[in-house]
């Protein structure tokens, strides 16, 4: 993944500035349907930026706008300094051959083979055969099929179809790839296997990637940028790792309390009681990272405050790279005890989450 710390964040690849954009109504008497409602955003040089959202929230028409199939009822959109929603013709195609798109279920000719599908978009720039050949067989071993050459789209797993349509869509050189749900029908190892060729393409190729989807774990995986959209906005935006840690917004909570592995386990969600009966513990989930990662901070808990320390529940994750671990703990629920054990998180730099109390 590229080191974002690194990069600038005065180099942005693409712009949304005020953008809205208003469907006419399709029925006499009905209102148009806004579908964005004022997005600013930016997505810098070199990242793979998340755009996470329910179904309806506005994605697909955002993705729509960049490569011009679709122009804003107002605002501007600038891929790379230039401004799309005044592009036609000639200078719209070239804009077109410099942002790649790969989709949710391939878009792939079914009478062509791997080679020619690959090889379709500089067919149509008018690139002589021998040209196309020598741009076409190193994309298409990049993406691990020079075995497939010749074989057709029926011939081929999900995982493989969606590398001929990311060899494709590299076959411009684009600056700026966009993912719309390209992971969305395929099984969890193979969505881990593409993630990992945008990760590479990213890294090796300094491409820019946005990144549609409705998955946290593509975001989690993939992304050190990510925006949330609800409703046609952006409703919360950063970086990825702080987004997981501290979600601010009741879409993003909702999007993430989804996710496998994330919030309390059932039989830990069964137990817990909003109010302590007496003798009951308190129940206090504990988030390690950066620095908290690696130190023994319940061992120091235990020893420093003298407490009792049930460990509830565990796991330990990455996010954009970074390690991250959740941890759910029990300890006596006495004022003064916990009130200790909050000076103790404070003075550690732990995010420490009281949820409830446990027998
Ligand atoms: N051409 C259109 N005419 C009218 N309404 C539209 C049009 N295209 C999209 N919409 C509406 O705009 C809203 C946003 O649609 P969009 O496809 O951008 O959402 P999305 O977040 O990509 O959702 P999904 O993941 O289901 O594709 C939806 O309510 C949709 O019905």
């Amino acid at each position: 993944m590229a080191n974002e710390s690194a990069l600038p964040e005065t180099d942005p690849m693409l712009v949304f500035e005020g953008v809205t954009k208003e469907f006419p109504a399709t029925h006499k008497g009905e209102n148009g349907f806004k579908a964005l409602n004022g997005v600013d955003y930016t997505v810098p040089r070199g990242t793979i930026t998340g755009i996470i959202g329910r179904s309806g929230a506005g994605k697909s028409t955002l993705v729509r706008l960049v490569n011009g199939l679709e122009k804003p009822t107002n605002g501007r959109v600038l891929v790379d300094g230039t401004d799309v929603t005044k592009l036609s013709g000639g200078s719209l195609r070239t804009l077109r051959r410099s942002v790649g798109m790969i989709f949710q279920h391939f878009n792939l000719l079914s009478s062509r083979t791997v080679f020619d599908n690959v090889a379709m978009p500089l067919e149509i720039a008018g690139m002589p055969a021998k040209a196309i050949k020598a741009k076409i067989e190193p994309l298409i071993d990049m993406v691990g099929l020079s075995d497939k050459l010749d074989r057709y789209p029926a011939e081929l797993s999900g995982g493989q179809k969606q590398r001929v349509g990311i060899a494709r869509a590299l076959a411009t050189d684009p600056k700026l790839l966009l993912s719309d749900e390209a992971t969305s029908a395929l099984d969890p190892e193979t969505t881990q296997h593409i993630l990992d060729l945008l990760k590479t393409i990213n890294r090796e190729l300094g491409l820019t990637v946005l990144l549609i989807t409705h998955e946290m774990e593509v975001v989690k995986t993939a992304t050190s940028r990510v925006a949330v959209m609800d409703g046609g906005k952006i409703v919360e935006s950063g970086r990825t790792f702080d987004v997981f840690l501290r979600p601010q917004h009741a879409t993003t909570q909702t999007l993430l309390a989804s996710m496998p592995g994330t919030g309390l386990p059932d039989w830990i969600k069964r137990k817990v009681k909003d109010s302590p009966a007496p003798g009951d513990d308190a129940l206090v989930r504990l988030t390690f990272f950066g620095d908290t990662a690696d130190q023994p901070l319940v061992a120091r808990l235990t020893k420093e405050l003298g407490l009792d320390v049930r460990i509830m529940s565990g796991t330990v994750d990455e996010i954009a790279g970074d390690p991250f671990g959740n941890l759910v703990i029990a300890y006596s629920a006495e004022p003064g005890v916990m009130e200790q054990a909050r000076a103790f998180f404070a003075k550690t730099g732990l995010v420490a989450e009281e949820v409830g109390y446990v027998d």
